[in-house]
């Protein structure tokens, strides 16, 4: 039977000038889960995003991806591999239409293949395939539209398709809902349902209703360390994870180390 966790981290370790910002971490997605990584301000979760993205080395730790360690690999070889980071960080062009956007996100997953899609059948089959990935996240409607004109919750919407493009086997989100309403919140809920069939997804997310509809598996990490693990219910039942949302131990270990 193949391994149930799709992604591992052993003893991970993250200290920026003797800080340490992610302590021991243990973190074990599985297979098919959307899992959730919360924990209060300054807790280590976007440090271990980019760990886990190769945008930081390791200070020491292993990172283990469908078992194989990929610790030392660079962002664009983990990429190819179908470990893939949406959100955050803006993937679409703002002048070009969502099509184009999409377009050009398929042609540089395949690569050198311009040559490829020149043929008229394989420019049909792109053609396709865009218009299937704008459909996959409600943009059908938007194909011509020009990217600078989408409201900004389908920006998010396009940038979600953009990495669906690169058909990630586990899929990082790097807070999805950020700086959104409720309407456009509910969206993005739906979207990345969607998106997890098939595949793992791994996320950053401060709405812990999002959250609690969402997700399988929550890692609550404070002050760089993994507190609890458990569904949703199990943690937000924890007194420590109450503890650590309502403030004062967040930041002791920074206070020690100054
Ligand atoms: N490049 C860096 N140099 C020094 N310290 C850093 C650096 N990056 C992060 N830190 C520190 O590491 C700790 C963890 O930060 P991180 O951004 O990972 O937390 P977070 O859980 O994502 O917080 P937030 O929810 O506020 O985004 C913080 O105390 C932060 O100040």
């Amino acid at each position: 039977m193949s391994d149930p966790f799709v992604l591992e981290t052993q003893s991970l370790v993250k200290e920026f000038k003797g800080f340490v910002a992610v302590d021991d971490v243990n973190l074990k997605v599985q297979r098919g889960h959307i899992h959730a990584l919360i924990g209060p301000n300054g807790a280590g979760k976007t440090t271990v995003f980019n760990l886990l993205t190769k945008f930081l080395i390791p200070t020491r730790g292993k990172i283990l991806f469908k078992g194989e360690d990929i610790t030392s690999m660079k962002s664009a070889a983990i990429a190819r591999k179908g470990v893939v980071r949406s959100f955050q960080i803006s993937a679409v062009f703002p002048h070009m239409t969502a099509l184009e956007n999409i377009r050009v996100a398929l042609q540089s997953f395949e690569g050198n293949s311009f040559r490829f899609w020149k043929s008229g059948e394989s420019l049909n089959k792109l053609n396709e395939r865009c218009m299937e990935l704008l459909d996959s996240v409600g943009l059908t409607e938007f194909a011509n539209t020009t990217t600078v004109e989408l409201a900004y919750g389908r920006k998010r919407a396009l940038e979600l398709a953009t990495t669906l493009a690169m058909e990630p086997e586990l899929l990082l989100l790097d807070e999805p809902t950020q700086g959104m309403g409720s309407e456009d919140v509910e969206r993005v809920v739906e979207l990345v349902r969607k998106a997890a069939h098939g595949r793992t997804v791994l996320m950053v997310e401060h709405n812990l209703g999002v959250v609690s509809k969402l997700c399988d598996q929550v890692t609550v990490l404070a002050q760089g360390s993994v507190l609890t693990e458990g569904d949703y219910q199990q943690v937000s039942d924890d007194p420590r994870v109450r503890e650590v949302y309502m403030g004062g131990t967040a930041t002791k270990k920074q206070e020690a180390a100054e």
